[in-house]
């Protein structure tokens, strides 16, 4: 890997990026700098998690005129979420140069955009529909943008954003430099690089498999009416610090979380019909661990960067692989390990072998522990726990109170009690989960993937950390649904093309 230092980054920028705690370029990063910095045109594909935000982020800060006052930037990214972390991130790399940074989305008050914006932002990000909305209001003054980033290009498409970002491009000066990053190829996007982009350089991060190395991929085969009990067997005995579990609906989200918190773990959903301002303190309070699960449809969830999250349970199996994919992406991130575990009805199995075909990776079946095994499960990981808490030996406070304890009663019991009040025992309070439709059914085939070959690797144990960081090793065709004809109607920065049932 290389040094920043290596990259012709300024000494401001090499510093910013020190105090995230980067030290050398990714793999994305070190092709994307280089080019960005000569000016040219780049599109990138990589993994998830492998640093595609800096990759655009910092040849874009370097670029910028800190003396002059005019939008020099603009990125565009599909979500709210995204287009906020996004700008943080920007903002942290540009800090070292003071670089002005503005985001603009939909749901949030207008007029106070309006005023930020004449506050002479350097870089705007926002959501397609707002930055629409700004230009249409002569809000947002265009002509002095230098670079132009697209962030999730072909989610953007997937959502509906097509005409919004055709306008968008057309309104910013031809002369500029542009960087589009998107997980896969669909011709809407080669298009769009064809007519918006000059002879790009395309930056594809090639690895043998779509996912990270360093996430450990599971399926587990159940009924859809067991599948709520499997989970807070597998919750219980995996015991894991930040975990999200995906959902295929907003109903599913709500039932779900709601049945968690009823069997008492802490977990929030999110989706896209909460305001934002729920939508917000959810995330705020998964990344302060508040809450120790996030329940989330597909479109809440994407390119969403969470450290620590250590597990992604998808309750329902994603229709497309690509889904899978970011789904699973939101965990081994960084060079992080990380754990997936699908759920899959036996009619969905046709699904499973479809997104094993296309990530040419494949997952190990997992057998769920039994109510009797989780709990001793549990029961072990609790004394694995008072082990550790007495090896770091930091017991003298409660020393006086342990000796009080001893002397009316016999030391096993109550270590046993000290086990048992760490293990959450079988609960059977009712929930309620409407049982999902399986999807419709789907023949395994292995012709219609651009990829073939699919190569078995069950090795799926092994968590290398260095050295997987790849990209999107193409082979994806197909799956993706085009974007739907725009619905009318003024609601912007709402999914259109795929809406969350
Ligand atoms: N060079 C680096 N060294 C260490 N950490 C890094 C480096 N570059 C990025 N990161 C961190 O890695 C995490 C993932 O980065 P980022 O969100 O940009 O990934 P991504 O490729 O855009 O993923 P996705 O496909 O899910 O959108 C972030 O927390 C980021 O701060
Ligand atoms: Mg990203």
């Amino acid at each position: 890997m290389t040094k920043f230092s290596e990259l012709n980054i300024s000494e401001s920028t090499q510093n910013a990026l020190s105090r995230m705690g980067f030290e050398e370029a990714t793999p994305i990063q070190e092709s994307t700098i280089t080019f960005g910095m000569e000016g040219k045109d780049v599109i990138g594909q990589a993994q998830t998690g492998t640093g595609k935000t800096a990759a655009f982020g910092i040849p874009l800060i370097e670029k910028i005129d800190m003396n002059d006052t005019n939008v020099q930037a603009l990125v565009i990214a599909p979500t709210r979420e995204l287009a906020i972390q996004v700008s943080e991130e920007i903002y942290k790399i540009g800090y070292g140069r003071r670089a002005r940074v503005l985001t603009v989305y939909g749901g949030q008050e207008i007029g106070r955009q309006i005023r930020a914006l004449r506050n002479n932002p350097q870089i705007v990000v926002g959501t397609p529909g707002r930055i629409l909305d700004h230009i249409n209001r002569k809000t947002l003054k265009l002509n002095n943008v230098q670079t132009l980033v697209l962030d999730e290009a072909d989610e953007m498409l997937n959502m509906g954003f097509i005409e919004d970002i055709n306008t968008i491009l057309a309104a910013v000066p031809a002369e500029r430099q542009t960087l589009l990053f998107s997980a896969t190829m669909p011709p809407a996007i080669r298009k769009i690089a064809e007519t918006f982009m000059k002879n790009p350089e395309i930056v594809k991060i090639k690895s043998k498999e779509m996912t990270v190395e360093n996430i450990d991929q599971y399926y587990v085969k159940s009924q859809e009416r067991e599948k709520f009990d499997i989970l807070s067997r597998l919750l219980n005995v995996h015991q894991p610090e930040l975990a999200i579990i995906f959902g295929r609906t907003k109903r599913r989200v709500d039932e779900l979380s709601h049945a968690l918190n009823i069997r008492g773990y802490l977990a929030e959903g999110i989706h896209g019909d909460l305001t934002q301002a729920k939508r917000m303190s959810v995330l705020r309070q998964f990344k302060e661990n508040k809450i120790d699960i996030l329940v989330a449809t597909d479109v809440a969830a994407r390119g969403l960067d969470i450290s620590g999250v250590t597990h992604v349970y998808n309750f329902d199996i994603p229709q497309d692989p690509e889904s899978y994919v970011h789904r699973i992406g939101r965990t081994g991130r960084a060079g992080k390990s990380g754990m997936a575990i699908t759920f899959v009805t036996p009619r969905e199995m046709g699904y499973l072998r479809t997104v094993e075909e296309t990530t040419k990776k494949r997952m190990n079946p997992l057998q769920p522990p039994t109510e009797d095994e989780a709990l001793i499960g549990q029961q072990r990981v609790a004394m694995e726990q008072l082990k550790e808490i007495v090896t770091k030996n930091e017991l003298n406070d409660y020393m006086p109170l342990a000796a009080e304890l001893l002397q009316g009663m016999d030391a096993q019991e109550i270590v046993a009690a000290a086990i048992r009040s760490l293990t959450n025992e079988p609960d059977d309070t009712p929930i309620k989960i409407t049982e999902e439709r399986p999807l419709p059914n789907r023949k395994s085939s292995s012709s219609s993937r651009g990829g073939g070959g699919y190569k078995g690797n069950r090795s799926g144990g092994g968590r290398s950390s260095g050295g997987s960081r790849g990209g999107y090793g193409g082979g994806s065709g197909g799956s993706r649904r085009s974007s739907g004809p725009r619905e009318g109607g003024t609601r912007r920065d709402r999914p259109r093309g795929r809406t969350e049932k």
